[in-house]
Protein backbone atom coordinates (compact mmCIF):
# COMPACT_ATOMS: atom_id res chain seq x y z
CA UNK A 1 0.00 0.00 0.00
CA UNK A 2 2.64 2.35 0.68
CA UNK A 3 4.48 1.81 -3.04
CA UNK A 4 1.09 2.37 -4.16
CA UNK A 5 0.99 5.71 -2.17
CA UNK A 6 4.29 7.07 -3.87
CA UNK A 7 3.67 5.93 -7.17
CA UNK A 8 0.72 8.02 -7.25
CA UNK A 9 0.06 10.42 -9.55
CA UNK A 10 -0.53 13.30 -7.34
CA UNK A 11 2.14 16.29 -6.87
CA UNK A 12 1.85 15.85 -3.15
CA UNK A 13 5.31 14.90 -1.77
CA UNK A 14 4.62 12.19 1.45
CA UNK A 15 6.35 13.58 4.29
CA UNK A 16 6.07 10.73 6.36
CA UNK A 17 9.64 9.26 4.85
CA UNK A 18 12.36 9.32 6.48
CA UNK A 19 16.03 7.73 6.76
CA UNK A 20 17.07 5.96 9.80
CA UNK A 21 20.45 4.52 11.03
CA UNK A 22 20.67 2.93 14.01
CA UNK A 23 23.70 1.47 15.74
CA UNK A 24 25.83 0.79 12.30
CA UNK A 25 29.18 -0.75 13.39
CA UNK A 26 31.13 -1.94 10.40
CA UNK A 27 34.66 -2.72 10.01
CA UNK A 28 37.35 -3.26 6.75
CA UNK A 29 40.56 -4.83 7.74
CA UNK A 30 42.34 -3.23 10.59
CA UNK A 31 39.96 0.05 10.31
CA UNK A 32 36.71 0.24 11.81
CA UNK A 33 34.76 2.39 9.38
CA UNK A 34 31.27 2.55 10.84
CA UNK A 35 31.56 2.47 15.12
CA UNK A 36 27.93 2.64 16.12
CA UNK A 37 26.73 5.27 13.85
CA UNK A 38 22.94 6.44 14.43
CA UNK A 39 20.97 9.40 13.22
CA UNK A 40 17.83 10.29 11.76
CA UNK A 41 17.21 12.40 8.63
CA UNK A 42 13.57 13.59 9.23
CA UNK A 43 11.64 15.04 6.18
CA UNK A 44 11.06 18.66 5.77
CA UNK A 45 14.91 19.40 6.13
CA UNK A 46 18.00 19.68 4.90
CA UNK A 47 20.69 17.41 7.17
CA UNK A 48 24.09 18.59 6.36
CA UNK A 49 26.13 15.21 7.15
CA UNK A 50 29.48 16.40 7.88
CA UNK A 51 32.62 15.69 9.20
CA UNK A 52 36.84 14.67 7.83
CA UNK A 53 37.49 12.43 5.01
CA UNK A 54 37.47 8.92 6.48
CA UNK A 55 35.00 9.94 9.26
CA UNK A 56 32.45 6.75 7.86
CA UNK A 57 30.27 9.53 5.90
CA UNK A 58 30.22 7.83 2.28
CA UNK A 59 30.27 4.13 4.44
CA UNK A 60 27.00 5.22 5.72
CA UNK A 61 25.42 5.90 2.95
CA UNK A 62 26.31 2.49 1.56
CA UNK A 63 24.72 1.02 3.82
CA UNK A 64 21.01 2.67 3.81
CA UNK A 65 21.76 1.65 -0.10
CA UNK A 66 22.55 -1.45 0.99
CA UNK A 67 25.76 -1.43 -1.22
CA UNK A 68 27.97 -2.38 1.83
CA UNK A 69 25.84 -4.80 4.88
CA UNK A 70 27.08 -3.21 8.19
CA UNK A 71 28.58 -5.87 10.71
CA UNK A 72 25.47 -4.40 13.11
CA UNK A 73 22.82 -2.19 13.26
CA UNK A 74 20.15 -0.94 10.49
CA UNK A 75 19.29 1.60 8.37
CA UNK A 76 15.68 1.97 6.58
CA UNK A 77 13.98 4.75 4.73
CA UNK A 78 10.32 5.23 5.12
CA UNK A 79 10.88 2.17 7.57
CA UNK A 80 12.26 -0.44 5.48
CA UNK A 81 15.78 -1.74 4.46
CA UNK A 82 15.76 0.16 0.93
CA UNK A 83 16.92 -3.73 -0.55
CA UNK A 84 13.14 -4.43 0.09
CA UNK A 85 11.37 -1.51 -1.59
CA UNK A 86 9.63 -2.19 -4.81
CA UNK A 87 10.69 0.68 -6.75
CA UNK A 88 13.18 2.32 -4.56
CA UNK A 89 13.92 5.39 -6.42
CA UNK A 90 10.55 6.44 -5.99
CA UNK A 91 11.57 6.10 -1.90
CA UNK A 92 15.19 7.39 -2.14
CA UNK A 93 17.05 9.16 -5.01
CA UNK A 94 20.88 9.27 -4.17
CA UNK A 95 24.16 10.82 -5.86
CA UNK A 96 27.30 8.74 -4.76
CA UNK A 97 29.79 8.84 -6.85
CA UNK A 98 28.60 11.20 -9.86
CA UNK A 99 31.86 9.74 -12.03
CA UNK A 100 30.20 6.34 -12.03
CA UNK A 101 28.09 6.78 -15.70
CA UNK A 102 28.50 4.91 -18.80
CA UNK A 103 30.81 7.24 -20.78
CA UNK A 104 29.39 6.36 -24.28
CA UNK A 105 25.83 7.18 -23.62
CA UNK A 106 24.30 10.51 -23.47
CA UNK A 107 22.85 11.69 -21.25
CA UNK A 108 19.38 11.42 -22.29
CA UNK A 109 19.80 7.93 -22.55
CA UNK A 110 21.39 7.38 -19.43
CA UNK A 111 18.34 8.78 -17.71
CA UNK A 112 16.20 6.63 -19.77
CA UNK A 113 17.84 3.88 -18.75
CA UNK A 114 17.29 4.43 -15.79
CA UNK A 115 13.86 5.26 -15.47
CA UNK A 116 12.96 2.26 -17.47
CA UNK A 117 14.63 0.08 -15.45
CA UNK A 118 11.97 1.66 -12.16
CA UNK A 119 8.72 2.26 -14.58
CA UNK A 120 9.33 5.87 -14.34
CA UNK A 121 7.80 7.44 -17.32
CA UNK A 122 10.14 8.70 -20.59
CA UNK A 123 8.25 12.24 -19.65
CA UNK A 124 10.25 12.32 -16.35
CA UNK A 125 13.95 12.01 -18.09
CA UNK A 126 13.34 16.12 -19.80
CA UNK A 127 11.90 16.92 -16.64
CA UNK A 128 14.61 16.40 -14.57
CA UNK A 129 16.86 17.34 -17.35
CA UNK A 130 15.15 20.46 -17.52
CA UNK A 131 15.25 21.15 -14.24
CA UNK A 132 19.30 20.56 -13.53
CA UNK A 133 20.18 22.92 -16.28
CA UNK A 134 21.45 20.17 -18.78
CA UNK A 135 18.23 20.02 -21.29
CA UNK A 136 20.62 21.84 -23.94
CA UNK A 137 23.54 18.84 -23.01
CA UNK A 138 21.03 15.95 -23.08
CA UNK A 139 21.87 14.65 -26.14
CA UNK A 140 25.65 15.12 -25.71
CA UNK A 141 27.91 11.67 -24.27
CA UNK A 142 28.32 11.82 -20.94
CA UNK A 143 31.89 10.79 -20.99
CA UNK A 144 32.44 14.52 -22.26
CA UNK A 145 31.07 16.02 -19.21
CA UNK A 146 32.55 18.69 -17.14
CA UNK A 147 32.55 16.86 -12.99
CA UNK A 148 29.79 19.78 -12.56
CA UNK A 149 27.89 18.56 -15.67
CA UNK A 150 28.52 14.44 -13.92
CA UNK A 151 26.99 16.42 -10.83
CA UNK A 152 24.35 17.95 -12.54
CA UNK A 153 23.27 14.48 -14.32
CA UNK A 154 23.70 12.36 -10.92
CA UNK A 155 21.32 14.78 -9.46
CA UNK A 156 18.95 14.07 -12.33
CA UNK A 157 18.71 10.57 -11.35
CA UNK A 158 18.14 11.07 -8.16
CA UNK A 159 14.92 13.27 -8.52
CA UNK A 160 14.17 10.75 -11.12
CA UNK A 161 11.24 8.82 -8.89
CA UNK A 162 10.33 12.60 -7.14
CA UNK A 163 11.29 10.70 -4.31
CA UNK A 164 10.43 11.89 -0.85
CA UNK A 165 13.79 11.25 0.90
CA UNK A 166 17.14 12.38 -0.65
CA UNK A 167 20.83 11.27 -0.24
CA UNK A 168 23.84 13.18 -1.53
CA UNK A 169 27.17 12.50 -1.05
CA UNK A 170 29.45 15.62 -1.62
CA UNK A 171 27.32 17.37 -4.56
CA UNK A 172 29.14 20.66 -4.11
CA UNK A 173 32.46 18.96 -5.45
CA UNK A 174 33.39 20.23 -8.54
CA UNK A 175 30.43 22.98 -9.00
CA UNK A 176 31.44 26.34 -9.70
CA UNK A 177 29.98 29.14 -7.46
CA UNK A 178 26.92 29.64 -9.33
CA UNK A 179 26.69 25.85 -9.30
CA UNK A 180 27.04 25.49 -5.59
CA UNK A 181 24.20 28.35 -5.41
CA UNK A 182 22.10 26.73 -7.55
CA UNK A 183 22.28 23.68 -5.46
CA UNK A 184 21.74 25.16 -2.54
CA UNK A 185 18.08 26.59 -3.71
CA UNK A 186 17.38 23.15 -5.08
CA UNK A 187 17.88 21.62 -2.38
CA UNK A 188 16.26 24.30 0.03
CA UNK A 189 13.52 23.42 -2.32
CA UNK A 190 13.13 20.55 -2.54
CA UNK A 191 13.10 20.46 1.73
CA UNK A 192 10.37 23.20 1.23
CA UNK A 193 8.02 20.20 -0.77
CA UNK A 194 8.17 18.10 2.59
CA UNK A 195 11.25 15.68 1.47
CA UNK A 196 14.00 14.52 3.56
CA UNK A 197 17.43 15.59 2.45
CA UNK A 198 20.81 14.50 3.74
CA UNK A 199 23.49 16.26 2.07
CA UNK A 200 27.24 15.00 2.96
CA UNK A 201 30.42 17.56 2.94
CA UNK A 202 33.80 17.62 4.49
CA UNK A 203 33.40 21.28 4.40
CA UNK A 204 30.98 22.64 7.16
CA UNK A 205 31.35 26.46 4.90
CA UNK A 206 29.30 24.73 2.01
CA UNK A 207 26.42 24.22 4.28
CA UNK A 208 25.97 27.80 5.30
CA UNK A 209 22.68 28.90 4.21
CA UNK A 210 21.41 25.36 3.36
CA UNK A 211 21.42 23.21 6.18
CA UNK A 212 18.71 23.18 8.58
CA UNK A 213 20.09 20.45 10.72
CA UNK A 214 23.52 19.08 11.05
CA UNK A 215 25.02 15.69 11.95
CA UNK A 216 28.88 16.21 12.91
CA UNK A 217 30.22 12.81 12.55
CA UNK A 218 33.85 11.97 13.49
CA UNK A 219 35.73 8.13 13.52
CA UNK A 220 32.87 6.49 12.79
CA UNK A 221 30.07 7.78 15.27
CA UNK A 222 28.05 10.68 15.96
CA UNK A 223 29.87 13.63 17.34
CA UNK A 224 27.03 16.48 17.08
CA UNK A 225 23.14 15.97 15.61
CA UNK A 226 22.00 19.57 16.46
CA UNK A 227 19.98 22.27 14.40
CA UNK A 228 22.03 25.27 13.00
CA UNK A 229 20.09 27.65 14.49
CA UNK A 230 20.81 25.77 18.31
CA UNK A 231 24.25 25.25 17.20
CA UNK A 232 24.81 29.57 15.90
CA UNK A 233 23.39 30.30 19.53
CA UNK A 234 25.80 28.15 21.24
CA UNK A 235 28.69 29.30 19.81
CA UNK A 236 27.23 33.00 19.52
CA UNK A 237 29.58 34.28 22.00
CA UNK A 238 28.78 38.07 21.15
CA UNK A 239 32.22 39.16 19.58
CA UNK A 240 32.32 42.83 18.32
CA UNK A 241 35.09 44.45 17.23
CA UNK A 242 35.69 48.30 17.28
CA UNK A 243 38.03 50.95 16.42
CA UNK A 244 39.32 53.47 18.95
CA UNK A 245 41.87 55.77 18.92
CA UNK A 246 42.43 55.65 22.91
CA UNK A 247 42.73 52.19 23.09
CA UNK A 248 44.07 51.86 26.19
CA UNK A 249 41.35 53.83 28.55
CA UNK A 250 38.46 51.98 26.05
CA UNK A 251 40.00 48.38 26.94
CA UNK A 252 40.00 49.40 30.83
CA UNK A 253 36.72 50.19 30.78
CA UNK A 254 35.36 47.50 28.87
CA UNK A 255 37.17 45.03 30.83
CA UNK A 256 35.79 46.76 33.90
CA UNK A 257 31.90 45.99 32.85
CA UNK A 258 32.87 42.89 32.62
CA UNK A 259 33.83 41.86 28.60
CA UNK A 260 37.23 40.10 28.12
CA UNK A 261 39.21 42.58 25.53
CA UNK A 262 41.97 41.99 23.62
CA UNK A 263 43.81 44.41 20.71
CA UNK A 264 42.92 43.22 17.24
CA UNK A 265 45.01 46.19 15.85
CA UNK A 266 47.01 49.26 16.24
CA UNK A 267 43.58 50.52 16.91
CA UNK A 268 40.78 47.78 16.88
CA UNK A 269 39.51 45.76 20.30
CA UNK A 270 37.60 42.66 20.03
CA UNK A 271 35.18 41.86 22.67
CA UNK A 272 33.73 39.22 24.09
CA UNK A 273 31.33 38.72 26.67
CA UNK A 274 29.34 42.44 26.85
CA UNK A 275 26.82 43.13 24.06
CA UNK A 276 26.99 45.76 21.47
CA UNK A 277 24.85 47.96 23.35
CA UNK A 278 26.37 47.57 26.63
CA UNK A 279 29.71 48.59 24.95
CA UNK A 280 28.22 52.00 23.46
CA UNK A 281 26.72 52.60 26.93
CA UNK A 282 30.25 52.28 28.81
CA UNK A 283 32.42 54.18 26.47
CA UNK A 284 30.07 57.00 26.11
CA UNK A 285 30.01 57.17 29.52
CA UNK A 286 32.88 57.49 29.73
CA UNK A 287 33.70 59.90 27.38
CA UNK A 288 36.25 57.43 25.28
CA UNK A 289 36.01 57.87 21.40
CA UNK A 290 35.07 54.82 19.34
CA UNK A 291 34.11 53.91 15.85
CA UNK A 292 33.07 51.31 13.83
CA UNK A 293 31.47 48.66 16.01
CA UNK A 294 30.98 45.51 14.52
CA UNK A 295 28.95 42.85 15.80
CA UNK A 296 30.07 39.83 14.69
CA UNK A 297 27.44 36.49 13.34
CA UNK A 298 29.53 33.27 14.00
CA UNK A 299 29.92 31.31 11.10
CA UNK A 300 28.57 27.10 10.55
CA UNK A 301 32.70 26.78 10.41
CA UNK A 302 33.00 28.37 13.55
CA UNK A 303 30.16 26.48 15.43
CA UNK A 304 31.96 23.22 13.71
CA UNK A 305 35.42 24.60 15.14
CA UNK A 306 33.65 24.33 18.39
CA UNK A 307 32.33 21.12 18.65
CA UNK A 308 35.07 19.03 17.00
CA UNK A 309 37.69 21.29 19.66
CA UNK A 310 34.87 19.49 22.54
CA UNK A 311 35.09 16.32 20.89
CA UNK A 312 38.78 16.40 20.75
CA UNK A 313 38.94 17.40 24.22
CA UNK A 314 36.21 14.81 25.02
CA UNK A 315 38.11 11.90 23.75
CA UNK A 316 41.92 13.25 25.58
CA UNK A 317 39.45 13.14 28.66
CA UNK A 318 37.94 9.36 28.28
CA UNK A 319 41.34 8.04 26.89
CA UNK A 320 43.51 8.57 30.19
N1 LIG B 1 35.90 -0.79 0.71
C1 LIG B 1 36.73 -0.38 1.67
N2 LIG B 1 37.82 -1.09 1.99
C2 LIG B 1 38.67 -0.70 2.97
N3 LIG B 1 38.51 0.42 3.70
C3 LIG B 1 37.45 1.18 3.43
C4 LIG B 1 36.50 0.84 2.40
N4 LIG B 1 35.54 1.79 2.38
C5 LIG B 1 35.87 2.68 3.33
N5 LIG B 1 37.00 2.33 3.96
C6 LIG B 1 37.65 3.05 5.08
O1 LIG B 1 36.64 3.36 6.02
C7 LIG B 1 36.83 4.66 6.58
C8 LIG B 1 35.61 5.50 6.33
O2 LIG B 1 35.55 5.84 4.96
P1 LIG B 1 34.39 6.69 4.29
O3 LIG B 1 34.67 6.74 2.82
O4 LIG B 1 33.08 6.16 4.72
O5 LIG B 1 34.61 8.12 4.94
P2 LIG B 1 34.03 9.52 4.49
O6 LIG B 1 33.62 10.21 5.72
O7 LIG B 1 33.01 9.34 3.43
O8 LIG B 1 35.30 10.23 3.90
P3 LIG B 1 35.55 10.83 2.45
O9 LIG B 1 35.07 12.23 2.54
O10 LIG B 1 37.04 10.73 2.33
O11 LIG B 1 34.81 9.96 1.47
C9 LIG B 1 38.09 5.19 5.94
O12 LIG B 1 39.17 4.94 6.81
C10 LIG B 1 38.21 4.39 4.66
O13 LIG B 1 39.55 4.29 4.26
Amino acid sequence: MRDAAVAGDAAVVRDDVGIEVSGLRKRFGATQALDGMSFTVRPGRVTGFVGPNGAGKSTTMRVVLGLDAPDEGRALVGGRPYRSLRSPLRWLGSLLDAGALQPSRTARHHLLWLAHSQGLPPSRVDQVLEQVGLAGAARRRAGGFSLGMRQRLGIAAALLGEPPALMLDEPFNGLDPEGIRWIRRLLTSLAAEGRAVLVSSHLMSELEDVADHVVVVGRGRVVADTGVRELLARVSAGRVTLRTSEARAAAEVLARAGGAVRTAGPQALEVTGLPGEAIVARLTEANVPFAELATHRPTLEEAYMAITQDSVEYRAGVER
